[in-house]
C-alpha cells in the first residue's frame, strides 16, 4: 500500500493536548505506543512546542505533525506557547486563547477526518464539535487515578478538602494536609471569565465517549473502579505509558559533571517544566542539599517575567553558597534533557515535584525517590507513591502553609540516599525495586496497549 493510501481498517487518531509538557509529554508517550500497532496519529501542536515534540515523537510516516494557531489574547505575549514559559496568570489566558480555537480546530478535524479525537480537560468543547463531524471524541486525564478520584464531586470548601470524600476507596489516603486542601480550591476558581478547571473536567467527562487513563488495575485499581462508579461511561486504561530509553546524547557539561561522581550518589532535584519555587523556598531547598554532603544537580525554573533568569538564580541563592558546593553542586535554571539525566548511573536520587510522568521517568531507572509536591495533583500523587506503593519519601511539611526548612529536605535525602533511618531505606528501595521490575516489564507493557487498541477500534 503506497503511503498515501490508507487502509480501510486503518485507525486515525488527532491527538490535541493542552499546551504545558506536564501533558503533551503524555500525549506524545501515548502516540508513540498507538502507532506501532499501525494507529495513524495527527498531532496538533502549538508552533513553538514543534521541536521539543517532534524530538520525542517517534519518526514515524504514521505520526503527522499539525501547527495550530494561537489567537492574539490581550495579557499573552505572542510567541509564548506552553505553560513552561508562562506566569500562573498567563496561563490561565492561555486557555482562553485556546477556547478562541474552536473553529480552527473544527475546519481541522472536518479537513483530517481522524475517526477519534483525543483531548484534553481545557479543550472541554470538543466533543461537542467532533460530535458534529461524526468523530468519536476520547476524554485522557494525564493525571494519576488517584488524583482525578480525591477530587471528584467536591464542595467548594478547603475544609471539605480535607478528608477523603463518602464512598472513596479504603487505602492510605485518608486525608491531606491544610495548605494541599486549600491548593485543590484552585480548581473551582475561573478567571475573568474562563471556565474553572472543575467545570472543564466535568465537561469534558460528560461529552466524551470514553475517557482515557494513564494508568493500570495493578497499580491503581481501586480508584479506578471508583472513578467508572462515578463517571458511568466507559474508561480505558493505556498502562503507565513508559516512554522508550532516551535517544539522543547528554549535553557535554552535564555529562561531564556527573561522569565526576560515583554511581549512584547524585541528588537529582527538578520541579518540573510547571513549577515555580518562591525565593523563601529555593534557600531551604538548597541549604537543605548543601546540609546532606552530596553531590547535587538542582534545576529551577522561572517565569518567562524574569527576563535574566541566571541574575534571578544569583540574587536568591544563599550568600556564599554556590562558593561552599563548587565542587559538588550545579543550579541550573531553565530546561534539561531530564529522562537523560535520570538515566545517567552517577543519579542516585530524584528529588521531584511528584509529576506523574516524571515520576514514571523515575521507576525506569534503579534511583530512589524523594517528592516535595507543590501542587494539585502533585500532592496525592505524592502520597500514594510515599502511601500506598511505599516506594518514596515525602519531605516533611508544615500542616498550616506547606513549609520546608532545610533539615526536611537533609532528612529525606539521606533517608533516601540509605545514610539515616536504614530500615525505611531499606523497605523503599525493595519496593521501588518491585515496581520498577513490573513497569520495565515489557509483556505487561505491550498487553495494556494491544488492549487499548482493540478498544478504540470497537469505540471507533
Ligand atoms: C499532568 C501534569 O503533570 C505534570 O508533571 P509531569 O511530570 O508530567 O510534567 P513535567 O515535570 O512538567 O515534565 C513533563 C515532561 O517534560 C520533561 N522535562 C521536564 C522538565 C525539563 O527540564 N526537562 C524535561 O525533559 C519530563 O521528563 C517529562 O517527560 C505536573 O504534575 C502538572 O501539575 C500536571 O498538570
Amino acid at each position: 500500500m503506497s503511503s498515501g493510501a490508507v487502509a480501510s481498517d486503518e485507525l486515525h487518531i488527532a491527538m490535541f493536548p493542552f499546551f504545558a509538557f506536564g501533558h503533551i509529554n503524555s500525549f506524545i508517550q501515548l502516540s508513540n505506543k498507538l502507532v506501532l500497532y499501525g494507529v495513524r496519529i495527527s498531532f496538533l501542536s502549538a508552533p513553538g512546542n514543534i521541536p521539543r515534540t517532534k524530538s520525542s515523537l517517534l519518526d514515524s510516516p504514521k505520526i503527522q505533525i499539525i501547527p495550530l494557531s494561537i489567537p492574539p489574547v490581550e495579557g499573552l505575549p505572542p510567541g509564548l506557547d506552553s505553560t513552561s514559559e508562562m506566569t500562573p496568570a498567563m496561563a490561565e489566558t492561555l486557555k482562553k486563547a485556546l477556547d478562541l480555537m474552536h473553529p480552527q480546530i473544527k475546519t481541522l478535524l472536518s479537513q483530517l477526518k481522524p475517526r477519534l479525537v483525543v483531548f484534553d480537560f481545557v479543550q472541554s468543547w470538543v466533543p461537542r464539535i467532533a460530535s458534529e463531524l461524526g468523530i468519536k471524541s476520547l476524554f485522557f486525564s494525564t493525571f494519576s487515578a488517584v488524583s482525578d478520584a480525591y477530587i471528584d464531586k467536591r464542595k467548594q470548601e478547603s475544609h471539605d478538602f480535607m478528608k477523603s470524600p463518602i464512598g472513596f476507596p479504603c487505602t492510605s489516603l485518608v486525608s491531606v494536609k491544610r495548605y494541599e486542601a486549600e491548593n485543590f480550591l484552585y480548581v473551582f476558581k475561573s478567571s475573568d471569565g474562563s471556565p474553572s478547571v472543575y467545570s472543564r473536567v466535568s465537561e469534558a467527562i460528560k461529552g466524551c465517549n470514553a475517557v482515557i487513563m494513564k494508568t493500570f488495575n495493578e497499580l491503581e485499581r481501586p480508584y479506578v473502579d471508583y472513578l467508572r462508579s462515578q463517571f458511568q461511561k466507559p474508561v480505558l486504561l493505556s498502562g503507565p505509558l513508559v516512554p522508550e530509553p532516551p535517544s539522543g546524547m547528554l549535553e557535554e557539561r552535564w555529562a561531564k559533571w556527573l561522569d565526576q561522581f560515583p554511581s549512584k550518589s547524585v541528588v537529582y532535584c527538578s520541579c518540573g517544566s510547571e513549577n515555580f519555587l518562591s525565593d523563601d523556598q529555593i534557600q531551604e531547598l538548597t541549604l537543605g542539599l548543601e546540609l546532606t554532603g552530596q553531590p547535587f544537580f538542582l534545576v529551577l525554573n522561572f517565569p518567562n517575567d524574569v527576563v535574566d533568569k541566571d541574575a534571578k538564580l544569583a540574587e536568591v541563592l544563599p550568600q556564599g553558597f554556590l562558593e561552599r558546593v563548587k565542587d559538588r553542586g550545579i543550579v541550573h535554571a531553565g530546561w534539561v534533557q531530564q529522562q537523560l539525566i535520570l538515566a545517567h548511573d552517577s543519579v542516585g536520587c530524584y528529588m521531584c515535584h511528584s509529576g506523574f510522568s516524571s515520576v514514571v521517568e523515575a521507576f525506569m531507572n534503579d534511583l530512589q525517590l524523594v517528592l516535595f509536591p507543590i501542587k494539585g495533583d502533585q500532592f496525592l500523587n505524592a502520597k500514594f507513591i510515599a502511601g500506598d506503593m511505599k516506594a518514596g519519601i515525602e519531605v516533611n511539611r508544615r500542616d498550616a502553609d506547606g513549609y520546608f526548612g532545610r533539615e526536611d529536605v537533609n532528612v529525606a535525602v539521606r533517608t533516601a540516599m540509605g545514610d539515616i533511618h536504614k530500615d525505611a531505606y531499606i523497605s523503599i528501595r525493595e519496593n521501588h525495586r518491585k515496581w520498577r521490575e513490573f513497569l520495565m516489564n515489557k509483556e505487561m507493557q505491550t498487553k495494556f496497549i494491544a488492549h487499548l487498541v482493540v478498544e478504540l477500534k470497537t469505540l471507533a
